[in-house]
């Protein structure tokens, strides 16, 4: 079950999934936005944290799951379906100088999606982040090559530092949510011609039926 709800028109809550190979600093990321903090160390800890802030008025909740990658390919195999199917959106984290997170996070693009949406009907939203970006003279990904993938994924990009700021930081889980919040307003929208054929095609179906 997703969890991208309504509660009122000043309320939202969605729920986000923090992935990505070891170390390339899910938990720091994560630390960051809660607690403004960055404290060099991370221990192993599974958890779902709450954090709330004020949109355009709304007061916006996010539910974020921070899990340690783990080479257990049996475990991670059945957490991930688990994860992906409870979140709204992403937050896909590779560092600057490990180009082998790279690599696997454009394999875990494809597999959100595949496993997500597996017709392609609806795209997650998934925020693809670059971290590290203080360490750039130990760089071993370019800039180009994330927006590059970013841009043929339908992802969005940024570069940051957790260790180095907060606000780079905050515009990855805000420009997520803009992303949820235009998912959600996609999906309300009224329904086309060839919906309406389909809906009025139901109903008529439907008295078919009872009148038997
Ligand atoms: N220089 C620098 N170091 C960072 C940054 N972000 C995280 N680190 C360091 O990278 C290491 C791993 O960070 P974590 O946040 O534990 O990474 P993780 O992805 O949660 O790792 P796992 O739990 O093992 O999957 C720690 O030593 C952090 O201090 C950053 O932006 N810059």
């Amino acid at each position: 079950m997703t969890g991208a709800t309504e509660t009122s028109n000043q309320k939202m809550e969605a729920n986000v999934v923090v992935l990505g190979t070891e170390s390339v600093g899910k938990s720091a990321l994560t630390v960051r936005l809660l607690t403004r903090r960055f404290i060099g160390e991370y221990g192993d800890i599974e958890s779902i944290y709450s954090h709330s802030f004020l949109s355009e008025g709304k007061e916006i909740t996010l539910n974020i799951w921070d899990s340690p990658y783990s080479e257990d390919l049996s475990r991670e195999t059945s957490l991930f379906h688990k994860k992906v199917q409870w979140a709204d959106g992403f937050v896909l984290v590779y560092s600057i100088c490990d180009r082998a997170s790279f690599n696997a996070a454009s394999r875990l693009i494809q597999n959100i999606r595949s496993t997500k949406s597996p017709h392609g009907a609806e795209k997650p939203p998934i925020v693809l982040v670059g971290n590290k970006r203080d360490l750039h003279h130990r760089r071993t990904v370019l800039t180009e090559e994330g927006q590059l993938l970013a841009l043929s994924t339908d992802c969005l990009f940024y570069e940051v530092s957790a260790a180095e700021g907060y606000h780079g930081v905050l515009s990855v889980f805000h420009g997520l949510m803009d992303r949820i919040k235009d998912v959600k307003l996609t999906s309300k929208r009224p329904l086309r011609f060839k919906g309406i054929v389909k809906s009025m095609s139901a109903v008529f179906a439907r008295r078919r039926t009872d009148s038997l």
